[in-house]
């Protein structure tokens, strides 16, 4: 089986062509994404993405995402950079602006070229929803700050409250604000927020440190996969509940363990992403 591994921010993917041919059944893939994952028994990535023809007529492509533990994502932010260049390299399309549609719905990544060759990409992700006071995610992002104390479980009976602020990017993720990243135990806390009851379908956690209003650092858990370089998706988690917290304006650096993401809350309320993406190999996945 052919895969191409790509990262954005270090946050990796092992890619399945299925626009140049057939992909595996549906019910393999999680226990695909599992084992070409694996850092050791596999090839090593965050999880896999299927690059699919479209079943909306609007969409040229489609995209499926599954995290290292074999669960399906709604989107993936870093991940459809990565998709975006490799169909323009592989000559699917000539277009430099497009649709994919992802189970997040319709998501337009544009093409920055420089003599040709792909330097980065900015998607427009979407509208972000925040959570009403009652996780998980419903209605849409309004300007309101909407922050909600909720007590982890953090371990041997004990449990801590944190003021968090839920946001979908399509995919769930929770926002905590804190005063120094790096003191945060992520290996603790993440999984206590990843299997956290409010999130009935689990959520990506992103640790945030405002360092000024157009700068934020970030550390991520991600659903699925746990501690990763970067999530596209988390990153405009983080600017939107900046801005509806009024930590930040709608523009900000978010910085991530793998590099710096652009993200823009625009005035019609859709989120614009912008960063690179990055070939690491050519593989031939032969286990035996
Ligand atoms: N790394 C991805 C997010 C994957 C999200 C996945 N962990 C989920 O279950 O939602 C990104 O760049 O947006």
């Amino acid at each position: 089986m052919r895969l191409t591994k790509m990262h954005g921010l270090g946050n990796s993917y092992l890619f399945l062509d299925g626009m140049a041919g057939p992909v595996p059944p549906d019910e393999v893939l999680p226990e695909l994404a599992r084992a070409v994952s694996d850092r050791n028994f596999g090839i090593g990535s965050d999880g896999l993405i299927l690059v699919l023809p479209p079943r909306d007529r609007e969409a040229q492509f489609r995209m499926r995402i599954f995290n290292a533990d074999g669960s399906e994502g709604e989107m993936c932010g870093n991940g459809i950079r990565c998709l975006a260049r490799l169909v323009f390299d592989r000559g699917y399309t000539r277009d430099t602006e497009f649709v994919v549609e992802t189970k997040a719905g319709a998501i337009r990544p544009r093409l920055h070229l420089v003599d040709g060759r792909v330097e980065a990409v900015t998607v427009d992700m979407g509208v972000p929803r925040l959570e009403r006071g009652a996780i998980p995610m419903a209605g849409p992002a309004t300007e309101r700050a909407v922050e909600v104390p909720l007590r982890v479980a953090t371990g041997a009976g004990s449990a801590e409250e944190f003021i968090v602020t839920a946001v979908s990017m399509g995919n769930p993720h929770c926002v905590v604000f804190v005063d120094d990243v790096d003191a945060v135990d992520l290996q603790r806390l993440g999984p206590a927020f990843e299997h956290h009851p409010a999130f009935p379908q689990r959520v990506n956690t992103h640790f945030a440190q405002v360092l000024g209003p157009s700068r934020v650092r970030v550390r991520v858990w991600e659903r699925g996969s746990g501690p990763t370089l970067a999530c596209g998706t988390g990153a405009c988690a983080v600017a939107v509940a900046g801005a509806v917290t009024g930590r930040t304006g709608r523009q900000v650096t978010v910085e991530l363990p793998g590099g710096p993401l652009e993200i823009r809350w625009e005035e019609d309320g859709h989120v614009s992403m912008t960063g690179p993406a990055a070939y690491v190999a050519e593989i031939t996945y032969d286990p035996h």
